[in-house]
């Protein structure tokens, strides 16, 4: 099978429980909520997506023609020598559109955990490491179990309350990046305090500027 990668990088995870952990990010073309144009962006599904996820044109990106080459060239990108579990986690677009056994295996061999950031409309395949759910309004949610479910709030007809009761180990509001920045956030943090199950996540790799 051969993937579609609009950029890959080394950063820290920004967001969730995994925060401030040094990770690979591998960045999938596509997405099957919003076909990535911005004048389309109003009648898609997921309208206040803050990513460039169309083609393959990013750092790193590519075309890659094996799971080998995919993982060998995730593997190259994680610093020579470094000590600790090599973190990868696989974002997009929508990740699971590509990821397959193959891949998972592949990442294996080169000694990474994986992680996958899916917006859970589709159903991933076994050996995944970290699961973090993000659910859309308006899409139908096929993964109610995971590690991780990261709500990004406010969602009209997507409240909070509407998820806790399922099977994932950690619940997290992520204020929605736009214009509503600051009052989204101030709202997150109004509703954890009132509902401490809900954990904030801030974007923190916004807030240090980095990837
Ligand atoms: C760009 S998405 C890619 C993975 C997958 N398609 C998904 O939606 O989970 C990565 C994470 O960014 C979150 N995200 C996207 N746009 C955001 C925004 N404007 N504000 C806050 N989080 C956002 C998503 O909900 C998801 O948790
Ligand atoms: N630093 C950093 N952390 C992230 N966590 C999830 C991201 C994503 O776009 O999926 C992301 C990202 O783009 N950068
Ligand atoms: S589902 Fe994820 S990648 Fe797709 S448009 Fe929404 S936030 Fe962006
Ligand atoms: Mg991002």
């Amino acid at each position: 099978m051969a993937y579609a990668v609009k950029e890959m990088f080394y950063t820290l995870q920004g967001e969730g429980r995994n925060a401030g952990r040094a990770a690979v990010f591998c960045r999938f073309s596509g997405c099957n909520l919003w076909n990535g144009r911005q004048a389309d962006r109003g009648r898609a599904v997921c309208t206040f997506c803050d990513t460039e996820f169309v083609g393959v044109d990013g750092a790193g990106g590519g075309g890659f023609g094996s799971a080998g080459e995919l993982a060998a060239a995730v593997a190259a990108t994680w610093p020579a020598g470094g000590s600790g579990t090599p973190l990868v986690v696989l974002t997009g677009g929508e990740p699971l559109l590509q990821v397959d056994a193959a891949l998972i295996a592949a990442l294996h061999e080169q000694g990474f955990e994986i992680a996958v950031e899916t917006n859970g409309t589709i159903a991933p395949p076994p050996g995944l490491d970290w699961i973090c759910v993000s659910p859309k309004a308006g899409a139908q949610l096929a993964v109610t179990a995971g590690d991780e479910l990261k709500l990004v709030f406010p969602q009209h007809g997507a409240g909070p309350s509407r998820y806790e009761t399922l099977a994932f180990t950690h619940f997290l509001l992520q204020p929605m990046d736009g214009p509503e920045r600051e009052r989204n956030t101030e709202a997150a943090v109004a509703y954890c305090l009132a509902h401490p199950r809900w954990q904030l996540s801030l974007q923190i790799h916004k807030i240090l500027c980095i990837p």
